[in-house]
């Protein structure tokens, strides 16, 4: 098979297909990644992913190219290229589908099928099967979506939790379509795999809809947290008295600084402008609000640590713990911990910032920014630390260790995630979010 597409989603799923018993070709048309999978190494953080592409490359069933011609040997193609925000636009940028099925065309043959795995508009699986027929009759196109967590992708991938396919409406290669990704998968699903089997625009919106309500689930918690802020309620109590309730479920009702990352926020934005092109822009309004919850976290923490800086952030040393969007990743697109850091920065502090993994991409993008190696390093004569993504070893942190080193005990934890009863007992000035 081939996988045209190999950055977080595409490398992981070339290699974990590999893992599972296929030949696979990763393609991608940026070199530098495309010379760093060839040679065994993982172009980006991902928990479990050096280890899979050492063991499929010395199997030799796994192989990278940038050119697509490599994909004429392939019978089953998967297309996992980016689907970003266009600029200016909340709309997805398709540009980068639609130009890897254009390349990829010339090399199909009879009986061979296009897998879409990125998120992609509804009404975008059936505009490209219809390409794909015209061009090479006896071959066609499912759509497949991804449902895997960065930091657990490799996990994710080889055991999903469920499984979509998307296939045409003519039975027969509805059928043949099934059986091809049926054989894909078979090591990967277990007995109990759900399974779902449907058509084209069902697939696309339930991988849209899952992020919506991730999205949903999450700016719900903070927007009650922005009650319990000016209640003296603690909403992480009451994430857990509510999560009890297994209709609700406590996952994913952690409050906080809010999400980010490359999906969420551009997927929620790309859903609401499809449904306003499909006219139905008031069904999904309220992501508008969704969105805007969610970017209000970022200012409450800037207008806390001003606060807490008695009104002035100019001059003042702040520390930031944290610049990737979660933890277990180096992925710093939309990263809620970064933008924080920037704002703090156009308002004059001295900021020196860390991260285990994502400081040489929030380099890359921000070089006006200071980046230090380590926590000890950050927080050495700061005025303020931020906790803004849960590592670990951020979550393990010990007040009184780091009570000597900085100028002033005063901590915001942007993720709900330290004990503040012992952080207040060593004489910090702890403050959190949503929680007195
Ligand atoms: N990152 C994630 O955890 C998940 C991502 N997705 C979806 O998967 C898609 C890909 O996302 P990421 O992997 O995060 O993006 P990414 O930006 O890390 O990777 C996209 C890759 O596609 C390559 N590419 C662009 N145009 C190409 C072309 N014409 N031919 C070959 N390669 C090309 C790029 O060079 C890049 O390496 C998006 O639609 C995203 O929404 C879905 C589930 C999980
Ligand atoms: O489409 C995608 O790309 C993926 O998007 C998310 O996965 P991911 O972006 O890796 O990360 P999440 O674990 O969902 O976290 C997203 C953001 O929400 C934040 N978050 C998460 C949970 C929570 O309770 N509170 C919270 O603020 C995280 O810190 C992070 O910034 C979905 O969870 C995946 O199922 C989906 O496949």
């Amino acid at each position: 098979m081939s996988v045209v597409g190999c950055g977080y989603l595409g490398a992981v799923h070339a290699a974990a297909m590999a893992e599972l018993g296929h030949e696979v070709i990763g393609i991608d048309v940026d070199e530098r990644k495309i010379a760093a999978l060839a040679v065994g190494e993982a172009p980006f953080f991902e928990p479990g992913l050096p280890e899979i592409l050492t063991s499929a490359s010395s199997s030799g069933r796994l192989t990278f190219s940038t050119s697509m011609s490599a994909a004429a040997e392939a019978t089953v193609h998967f297309i996992a290229v980016g689907t970003p925000q266009k600029p200016g636009s909340y709309s997805a940028d398709m540009t980068f589908v639609d130009a890897a099925l254009d390349a990829l065309l010339p090399y199909l043959k009879a009986g061979d099928l296009v897998v879409g795995k990125s998120t992609v508009p509804v009404g975008t699986a059936a505009r490209l099967a219809a390409k794909v027929r015209a061009a090479v009759p006896g071959a066609d196109l499912a759509w497949n979506p991804e449902f895997l967590r960065e930091g657990f992708a490799v996990k994710d991938t080889i055991s999903p939790d469920r499984l979509v396919y998307g296939v045409s409406d003519d039975p027969k290669t509805a059928q043949w379509s099934q059986a091809v990704l049926d054989e894909v998968y078979a090591t990967a699903l277990s007995e109990d795999t759900p399974l779902v089997v449907t058509d084209y625009a069902t697939a696309e919106l339930v991988k849209v809809s899952a992020n919506a309500f991730l999205a949903t689930k999450i700016s719900f918690i903070n927007a009650i947290a922005e009650i319990a802020e000016v209640t003296g309620a603690n909403i992480t109590e009451l994430a857990d008295a509510i999560g009890f309730d297994a209709r609700i479920g406590r996952r994913f009702l952690n409050a906080g600084i809010g999400f980010g990352g490359g999906c969420l926020p551009k997927d929620i934005r790309a859903f609401g402008a499809r449904a306003e092109e499909l006219g139905r822009g008031e069904s999904l309004a309220f992501l508008k609000e969704i969105d805007a919850i969610n970017l209000r976290r970022r200012q409450r923490v800037v207008d806390l640590v001003v606060e807490m800086l008695d009104g002035q952030a100019f001059d003042k040393k702040v520390a930031v713990l944290g610049l990737a969007f979660k933890p277990d990743s180096d992925d710093i697109r939309d990263s809620p911990a970064l933008d924080i850091t920037v704002q703090l920065h156009g308002l004059g502090a001295i900021v020196s910032a860390t991260d285990p993994e994502a400081i040489q991409n929030a380099q890359g993008k921000h070089p006006q920014l200071h980046f230090v190696a380590d926590a000890t390093e950050a927080v050495r004569d700061a005025d303020i630390v931020l906790l803004l993504t849960e590592w670990r070893e951020y979550r393990d942190l010990v007040p009184e260790d780091l009570a000597d080193l900085v100028a002033d005990k005063k901590i915001v934890d942007g993720r709900n995630v330290l004990d503040s009863r012992v952080w207040r007992e060593a004489g910090w000035d702890y403050k959190a979010m949503g929680r007195p």
